[in-house]
């Protein structure tokens, strides 16, 4: 209800007053800090020189970070200023019996002089209440307590620019009403954050266990990206000292993506959190200069079902190099080059034994083995080094002794000419003998090293991929097919690779040399995980040597299961034992009616492997199906569905196609027969909703519309599984309006949907 007709509105607004007073005054002080310390800094600085340079530097630093405390408690008061907080819990503690109202907000404030709690933070153990239970008897935990108490209100706030607009109570059960208000909203061309509405399923997801990994298989719409990222938040607050925000690392499938979720972090008072693609992740790892195909390519080829059984093959190899199969078979590989390094024989300078074979192999092998194989040489070189340094002098000696022996024996001969010649020779043999020895303590261990191979994770790879004996060797049942399917998926240029061998490359760059840069990722969050392949998590998982994953996804919008995840439950048993799964069944971002036509295309063409999708309780249009004949017919009905909807104020559009070659075509229909303003999509571009965006389906995955439109006119969808995915992937995407188009009712497979789930309009209706 209005603010103004609640019972309590005098009550609230002046306690909102107060906190905003509060807000101000605590504002002022963070700035006049902020003064202090910039001054002290200057101070600090100018005596650097005067002062013993030690204490100068203290001083500095000091300063340096009380300025960066104060500048962070200065941006987080800023930022709530405006909407201190968005709910209140009244809470009686059974053991305090205090009574105690709690307003819940983005950041926690407190009273500088009595210590009590102004707001609450909304990630702090109590707010879960809020999330998690309803009014009456609660419990919840702090560490490893749990508190119990009694919830006699709950109340939700909508203030904006610092004004109380609406006060609703939830009397018993849930907060649809707030959230279905969050869901008829506009979708933006950012995903923002959902504090005030979090529901519990997603709540769990947030405050899953951080210390083990967490599996979500959550269907479309369900709020997969949004909990992530507020999982991360999460993360921050509860355990500051262990997880900064840079030791976390968010895994996005593309930079248009990166961009899309761009705000929710700041927004939730975060930063710094890396935020980067799986390819670019490996690109920094191994080399700036390496490039990558990507995956989508191999999706295009698929999707235009070209020379169907050539892409069958491409197809069985790239599954095989995504599969544990071939991180088994590149392990063996990989152990072969490090076993084969060892120069053969022992190592010597001159006649003397500096170290047996076995003995470097030992330290090579088993002692050094907590370092990649290349770091291990440069240990190596330092250990002989030493070695070579601490026993000179001590061979030295053994070389002279045996030589004063010899010379003891010469001088002995009898003869004068054969005693002198003899020790002449033998004086200038020692000579060189000694100047051979030191010019050897010098080089040999350069020498000996430089016998290790010197070859790059690049070579290694191609000769792997290119060597038949190699490929049987490590893995005898492979068949001639693809074998020789991999040799090919060899590209032609240094450096220039396909998506698919991105696991691979990273796995030997760990195993042989280690990253580039020290990985200092302790948490790693993996947005759209179904694309992802077993062995380019095993390989994430080995190279950031952490078990931290949080892993989201949804096997129903698998568009690239011929190579990405099949099963959650291989995922659980074959990488991480130890996960926690959880699922989200309720989806938020489409009306029922959407759904409804969405899961019924799933379920009729393919074997749907996890649950389908429930919508939350929200009604909109039925999805619209517009049989047309021609170009003409198609740009006018949907100029004018789209106009239609913009009167309805609706304010994000796109037109989705199955290929980017479709895409093109539309555009190019849109230029010639509607004047509305269309833009063609690429990753590389950010969402602009003052025009109608063209996009392949598979580049709009992920993101959202309130109006999106599915066009079939080059090319259309059949039964196969990814085809019919392809179809639900775009079918999820629009918040409020959903058409489908095409020439006829099987080529977007609406042919065997029942009738009522759609409305069928024809070309001729829009065309005017
Ligand atoms: N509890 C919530 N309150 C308000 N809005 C929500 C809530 N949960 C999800 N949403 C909204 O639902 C939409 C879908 O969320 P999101 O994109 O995170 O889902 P997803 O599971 O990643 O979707 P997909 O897999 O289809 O890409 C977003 O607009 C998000 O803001």
């Amino acid at each position: 209800m209005s603010a103004k007709q609640h019972p309590d509105y005098d009550f609230e607004k002046k306690r909102l007053e107060f906190t905003k007073t509060y807000i101000r005054f605590l504002l002022e002080q963070a700035k006049e800090s902020k003064q202090h310390y910039q001054e002290n800094m200057g101070e600090a600085y100018a005596d650097l020189n005067v002062l013993d340079s030690s204490l100068g530097y203290s001083n500095l630093l000091t300063n340096v970070q009380f300025l960066e405390m104060t500048e962070r408690e200065h941006r987080q008061l800023e930022y709530v200023r405006h909407k201190p907080y968005f709910a209140r819990i009244d809470f009686q503690e059974s053991k305090k019996g205090q009574h105690e109202k709690l307003y819940i907000g983005k950041a926690s404030l407190y009273d500088r002089e009595s210590q009590k709690d102004i707001i609450v933070d909304w990630r702090s153990p109590v707010a879960n209440v809020y999330y998690d239970s309803r009014l009456g008897d609660v419990t919840y935990e702090v560490g490893d307590e749990v508190v119990t108490g009694n919830v006699s209100l709950k109340r939700q706030y909508i203030i904006e620019d610092g004004e109380l607009e609406e006060i609703r109570d939830i009397d018993i059960t849930t907060h649809d009403e707030l959230l279905q208000q969050a869901l008829s909203g506009s979708a933006q061309n950012r995903l923002t954050d959902i504090v005030s509405t979090i529901q519990d399923e997603q709540n769990r997801v947030i405050r899953a266990d951080l210390y083990k990994p967490l599996i979500v298989q959550g269907v479309a719409g369900s709020g997969k990206t949004t909990i992530a990222l507020h999982r991360i938040a999460y993360f921050i607050y509860k355990h500051a000292a262990y997880f900064s925000p840079q030791s976390i690392m968010i895994l996005a499938p593309s930079k248009l993506f990166l961009t899309y979720i761009s705000e929710v972090l700041p927004e939730l008072g975060v930063d710094q959190v890396r935020q980067t693609t799986f390819l670019e992740f490996v690109v920094q790892c191994l080399d700036p200069k390496l490039r990558f195909s990507h995956m989508e390519d191999d999706l295009i080829s698929l999707l235009q079902g070209r020379e169907e059984e050539k892409q069958q093959e491409r197809a069985k190899v790239i599954a095989f190099k995504g599969s544990l199969r071939f991180a088994r078979l590149v392990q063996r590989y990989a152990k072969d080059i490090e076993q084969g390094m060892i120069p053969e024989g022992d190592f010597k300078i001159g006649n003397i034994l500096v170290m047996k074979h076995e003995r470097i192999q030992e330290l090579f092998l088993y002692e050094y083995k907590y370092l990649p194989v290349y770091k291990r040489i440069q240990k190596l070189k330092i250990v002989l080094m030493n070695y070579v340094r601490t026993k000179k002098v001590q061979w030295e000696q053994r070389i002279l002794k045996n030589y004063e022996i010899k010379l003891g024996r010469a001088l002995a001969i009898g003869d004068d000419m054969r005693r002198k010649e003899t020790v002449t020779r033998l004086m200038e043999k020692k000579e060189t003998l000694m100047a051979d020895f030191k010019k050897g303590c010098r080089t040999a261990v350069n020498h000996y090293i430089k016998r290790f191979p010197k070859r790059d994770v690049f070579d290694y790879y191609s000769e792997l991929l290119t060597n038949e004996e190699l490929l049987r060797a490590y893995d005898e049942r492979l068949t001639g097919a693809l074998v020789s399917g991999l040799a090919s998926s060899r590209l032609r240029w240094k450096r220039h690779y396909r998506a698919e061998d991105a696991a691979a490359l990273l796995y030997l760059q760990h195993y042989l040399y280690g990253p580039r840069q020290e990985v200092k990722t302790k948490s790693i969050i993996i947005d759209e995980a179904q694309d992802y392949t077993m062995f380019e998590l095993y390989a994430l998982k080995k190279i950031c040597k952490t078990e931290l994953f949080t892993i989201l996804g949804d096997l129903s919008q698998g568009i690239h299961s011929y190579r990405g995840v099949k099963s959650w439950g291989n995922v659980v048993e074959q990488l991480f034992p130890k996960a926690n799964y959880l699922t989200l069944e309720r989806s938020y971002r489409t009306t029922i009616e959407i759904m409804n036509l969405a899961n019924a295309v799933l379920s009729s063409s393919c074997e749907v492997k996890v649950p389908l999708a429930i919508p939350v309780v929200r009604h909109g249009n039925a999805p619209g199906f517009i049989l047309y004949d021609d170009e003409r017919q198609l740009a006018a009905a949907l100029e004018r569905a789209i106009l239609q909807a913009k009167a309805g104020k609706l304010k994000s559009f796109a037109l989705l196609g199955k290929t980017k070659a479709e895409c093109e075509y539309l555009m190019r229909i849109f230029e010639a027969h509607s004047s509305l303003a269309v833009e063609l999509m690429t990753e590389q571009r950010e969402l602009d909703t003052s025009v109608v965006s063209i996009i392949p389906i598979h580049v709009a995955k992920g993101l959202e519309f309130d109006f999106v439109a599915i066009v079939s006119h080059s090319e259309t969808y059949s039964r196969e599984e990814l085809d019919a995915q392809l179809l639900y992937v775009g079918m999820t995407r629009p918040l409020h309006q959903l058409y489908v188009c095409a020439k006829r009712a099987e080529d977007v497979l609406l042919d065997d949907i029942n009738k009522d789930l759609f409305m069928r309009e024809t070309g001729e209706l829009g065309s005017e």
